[in-house]
């Protein structure tokens, strides 16, 4: 059966403290999105973006923490609402959810919606683990906190929007980590998902981790949220993005681990939703890290090098 997406775009920059991820939506559509998922085989539809007015509209004081240490809540509680409806609808619909960030925040909404209906694991394809909380976070931002709020972080506790509540821990795996906060290291330590670091790729090579990555994401569930955030890659082929950290995968690696996910996901169909996040068109040369968000997404949906098999 053809594969069918839907394209999401959550055109926010609340949740990161560079401005411009907003745009990254239209440069990843400008980037030709739909033509890369047709080449895929995939039939798609773009349903627009969720309301998201720019952090620059917004009142100046929304930038500085107040109580919580956490920066526009009220805007990223918006945005979570309107794109789990979306994601949610979308799977109801038999499609699978493409959501284009913005900033990693959208993971909120997006992890949301996966689990409205089904138990759901994820692969977290990062530099970082986006496990802070309020109460740890160095930054405030909440780009770095999507995991903890949908785990049900006790900081978020009565925050309605926040939670993915069948989200399972034991199905949370992160791949590529090399730049987690102190406290953040030890959580990931004490969590019960399992975090393969950078180390643990050059040790094994990305075919084994994103194999175990699938396989204890996909266990015991209905299906698998792929988180890529494009800071995931090295800064060399991925410069357009606001916190960049040297030593990501390659663009061979990126490839493959996304071409793991779609036979995973031929085999198991365990493929339920997938966002590509903090791509800032600002900050990238030529668009080149939203073009290579289009073909890892491909990738991802079931593209090959020599077509479909
Ligand atoms: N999705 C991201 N790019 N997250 C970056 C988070 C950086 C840092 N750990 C923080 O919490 O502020
Ligand atoms: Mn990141
Ligand atoms: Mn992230």
């Amino acid at each position: 059966m053809t594969k069918q997406a839907r394209i999401i775009g959550a055109p926010t920059d609340y949740g990161a403290n560079r401005r411009g991820v907003d745009m990254g939506p239209s440069a990843i559509r400008y980037a030709g999105l739909a033509d890369q998922l047709e080449d895929a085989g995939v039939s798609c539809t773009d349903v627009g973006d969720v309301t998201a007015p720019p952090a620059e509209t917004q009142d100046a004081d929304k930038r500085v923490p107040e109580e919580g240490n956490a920066k526009f809540v009220e805007e990223i509680e918006a945005v979570s609402h309107e794109l789990a409806e979306e994601v949610e609808a979308t799977i109801a619909g038999g499609a699978t959810p493409l959501v284009v960030g913005g900033d990693h925040s959208v993971a909120i909404g997006s992890l949301r919606g996966a689990a409205a209906d089904a138990d759901i694991g994820t692969v977290w394809f990062d530099a970082h683990a986006d496990l802070n909380a309020p109460s740890t976070s160095p930054s405030g931002n909440v780009h770095g906190m999507p995991l903890a709020a949908a785990l049900g972080h006790r900081d978020f506790a009565g925050v309605d929007w926040a939670t993915a509540p069948r989200l399972n821990p034991e199905n949370v795996v992160w791949v590529g980590l090399r730049s987690v906060d102190d406290q953040e290291a030890a959580d990931v330590r004490d969590s019960a998902g399992t975090a393969f670091t950078m180390s643990d790729i050059d040790e094994h090579g990305i075919d084994e981790i994103t194999e175990r990555a699938m396989a204890i994401a996909s266990d015991g569930v209905d299906g698998v949220h792929v988180s890529l955030d494009l800071d995931w890659l090295d800064p060399n082929e991925a410069p357009g993005v606001g916190t960049p950290v040297r030593g990501g995968v390659t663009y061979r690696e990126a490839h493959r681990a996304m071409e793991i996910v779609a036979e995973h996901d031929r085999e198991h169909d365990s493929l339920r939703s997938m966002e590509a996040v903090e791509v800032n068109p600002i900050l990238d040369e030529h668009n080149e890290t939203a073009h290579l968000a289009t073909e890892l997404a491909a990738s991802a949906l079931g593209k090959r090098i020599l077509g479909r098999e």
